[in-house]
């Protein structure tokens, strides 16, 4: 990753959307007014920033891994390519995943470390790594993923609370030591390239899992706020994440968590000149989990599955792996085979007109 100094400002001309700032330190001591403002960002938008994570110095190192793993021959990485049957662990190069309807291309690449290979290492759960991936994997990757969670499952404690589900509910769907879809991803995205202005980086889509705990640098992610139709881009901020729930989490919670469209173009301005990089870090549920409304578990729950206008979102009636395979495998460019595939990708947010 180049020197962070040298990277352009985000412009001051261009309209971006504010986030709530949250601070990870007071949600820890319990503090209700920022447990408050948790609550609303995660109901009304589904992004806030999240200050004092405490996880700087994991990020950094977990950048530098991207950085030599992106350096390697296309060859070597295409070694560990996910493939097109609905793992999302491995190496995905640029191009393989479709970004809308039409199946225009992505330009990013990627590398996804499984929770479970990073936490199980040297054994190996579900697949092997590029040698840059090997050699940080218990000095860079195990700490990075331990933080995260530690972060994204305080969050959920809280959530788990504020929904009035029996204590546990969520953390027995979310155990450390079960097989699970978690995983972190390091993203590269080239700079704007001449004549295409806004070729998109990754497509309109809402996070398949439960939490994201996202770090960048240079803009270029943007939320599409409910009840419009037009993108606005979230500046990044020194010194705090981006998290954002997913589709499990408006699930479980009959729609009261809010997993919100976003997608990633080149970044504005002079910074669309530079590489892009970033980092995240996804909770989601166990493999087996099956993802619907916990209305036996909460009245709050229930009450919100009853009063919503469309309750078969929350009743999928496949498991996390299935949802989370589906929508992988569906959105590779080499599966598709129409405009029904990539609308057979989308998830709880899934609007046809959007493109
Ligand atoms: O790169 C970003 O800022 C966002 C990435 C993202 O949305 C994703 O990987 O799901
Ligand atoms: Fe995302």
């Amino acid at each position: 990753m180049p020197g962070l100094t040298t990277l352009p400002p985000f412009p001051d001309n261009v309209p971006t959307h504010p986030l709530l700032v949250v601070d990870f330190a007071l949600l820890q001591a319990g503090d209700e007014d920022e447990i408050a403002k948790l609550w609303k960002a995660a109901t009304e938008l589904g992004f806030w920033y999240l200050k004092n994570h405490g996880a700087d110095l994991e990020v950094q190192e977990m950048f530098n891994m991207g950085a030599e793993t992106m350096a390697l021959p296309l060859e070597e990485k295409l070694r560990f390519e996910q493939g097109d049957e609905g793992m999302s662990f491995g190496y995905k190069a640029a191009g393989a995943n479709a970004t809308d309807e039409t199946g225009a291309p992505d330009t990013v690449e990627f590398i996804n470390v499984a929770k479970d290979d990073a936490l199980s290492w040297p054994r190996t759960v579900h697949r092997t790594y590029p040698s840059t991936v090997n050699a940080r994997m218990e000095n860079t990757i195990a700490p990075f993923v331990r933080k995260a969670l530690q972060v994204n499952t305080t969050l959920i404690e809280i959530f788990n609370a504020k929904l009035g589900l029996p204590e546990g509910a969520l953390a027995r769907r979310h155990r450390l030591e079960v097989p699970s879809g978690s995983e972190t991803r390091c993203i590269k995205s080239p700079p704007r390239s001449e004549g295409f202005s806004e070729k998109t980086a990754i497509g309109a889509h809402t996070d398949f899992g439960s939490l994201s705990f996202l770090h960048n640098r240079l803009g270029g992610l943007q939320v599409m706020v409910p009840g419009t139709e037009t993108w606005q881009y979230i500046k990044p901020m020194p010194g705090c994440a981006i998290c954002n729930l997913g589709d499990a989490m408006t699930i479980f919670s009959g729609g009261i968590l809010r997993s919100n469209l976003h997608r990633v173009v080149p970044p504005p301005g002079d910074q669309g000149q530079h590489e892009r990089w970033s980092l995240v870090f996804f909770t989601r549920p166990e493999n087996d989990v099956i993802l619907e409304a916990l209305t036996n578990e909460s009245p709050i729950v229930a009450e919100a599955f009853l009063r919503a206008p469309d309750s078969s979102v929350f009743t999928t009636g496949q498991t996390a792996k299935e949802w989370f395979s589906r929508r992988v495998k569906l959105q590779r460019s080499k599966n598709r085979k129409g405009p029904e595939t990539w609308r057979a990708s989308r998830g709880t947010e899934h609007r046809p007109h959007v493109a």
